[in-house]
């Protein structure tokens, strides 16, 4: 196993926990939905750190999706939590799970994460599954890592009413644990499935979010949905419609670019919804066209981006 241990950067070991006066308050992000929906906005996705882990998420939860006019709340989460709330979060009206899952191997999932919750993370998911919910597991494919786990994933997705999405390892984060060795393409990711049966261009889902869908149809006639997530060779900035907002309430048009602006200092210095709609506005405005990673990797330059995962929400 390499030094790093495959920790791909969304959860560092010495990750700063803050202080509850500096995070959003749960009134100040519902105002800042409410705004965001007024403008357009449809969809959300809670994402972290670990969304399920913060106290009273539940009751958020619950009129985040009353809100009128938000057609959907997505949840990203490690599923460690998933077991147990799994029902609750049905209940609230999420329909849409992703998990984030880098190994089916208990020790090597231990050692990615840190915790060794392989069976409570995997009991989540079926819980969930059971439950009705379409889940999305999240794969960051790692060279070394996990590479040769690629197979039993694919086969996850025969097997399982699951979408398995491979997802490039992205360079995100000052101190993240990042290797080009470990960097593998998507294509790459599909080259190494072929031989496991055809896979088909799901035409559908072009424009449903950054993943692009296979139908996969194994030699032994079974069926099953994977994606492939490409950040990095074959970036989708040109579709990208994604907003971020992080827990200490700065809002950022870009996963890879670290403009940011500061809506907390907004709400909290007395902004009118005006002037909030008008700072959402511009952070729309001002999306780049896109970000230059695959040329600094072809031009061996240093690939760190300043951002943080487990800040950002992937
Ligand atoms: N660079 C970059 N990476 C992204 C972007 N969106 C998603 N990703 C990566 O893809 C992963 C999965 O994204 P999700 O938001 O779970 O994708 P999804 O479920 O298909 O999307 P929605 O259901 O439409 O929200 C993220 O954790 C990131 O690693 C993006 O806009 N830019
Ligand atoms: C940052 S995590 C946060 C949400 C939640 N705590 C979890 O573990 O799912 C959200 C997603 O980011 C993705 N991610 C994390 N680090 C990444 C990296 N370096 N490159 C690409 N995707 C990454 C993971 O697949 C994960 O599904
Ligand atoms: S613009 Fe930024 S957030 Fe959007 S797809 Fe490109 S890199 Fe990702």
């Amino acid at each position: 196993m390499p030094e790093n241990d495959g920790d791909s950067g969304c959860r560092r070991k010495n990750s700063v926990i803050l202080p509850h006066v500096d995070l959003l308050t749960y009134e100040e992000l519902l105002r800042v939905v409410c705004l965001a929906v007024e403008l357009g906005m449809n969809k959300i996705r809670l994402t972290g750190g670990e969304p399920l882990v913060r106290k009273d998420i539940l009751q958020f939860i619950d009129r985040l999706t009353r809100i009128e006019g938000l057609r959907e709340v997505r949840l990203t989460t490690n599923g460690v939590l998933l077991e147990e709330y799994a029902q609750s979060l049905y209940n609230s009206g999420i329909r849409q799970l992703n998990v984030s899952l880098d190994s089916l191997q208990a020790q090597k999932f231990a050692r990615i994460t840190g915790r060794d919750c392989f069976d409570q993370v995997w009991r989540g998911i079926i819980a969930a599954r059971d439950l009705g919910f379409r889940i999305k597991i999240n794969v960051v494919a790692m060279r070394g890592i996990n590479d040769d786990e690629f197979g039993d994933f694919a086969e996850l997705a025969l097997n399982q009413p699951f979408q398995v999405r491979f997802i490039e390892f992205m360079p995100v984060g000052e101190k993240s644990s990042w290797q080009l060795e470990q960097f593998i393409r998507a294509s790459d990711i599909l080259a190494m499935l072929t031989d496991m049966g055809e896979f088909i261009p799901c035409e559908s889902q072009r424009f449903e979010g950054p993943a692009r869908v296979y139908h996969l149809h194994s030699r032994d006639g079974r069926q099953g949905s994977v994606g492939f997530i490409s950040p990095i060779s074959h970036h989708f900035c040109d579709q990208c419609n994604r907003l971020r907002l992080t827990a200490e309430g700065k809002l950022r048009s870009c996963l890879l670019n670290d403009n940011e602006r500061d809506i907390k200092a907004l709400l909290r210095g007395g902004a009118t919804d005006e002037k909030l709609m008008a700072v959402i506005r511009d952070t729309v405005l001002d999306k780049p066209k896109g970000h230059q990673l695959q040329q600094r990797l072809e031009n061996g330059q240093t690939m760190q981006c300043p951002g943080q995962m487990s800040r950002i929400g992937g």
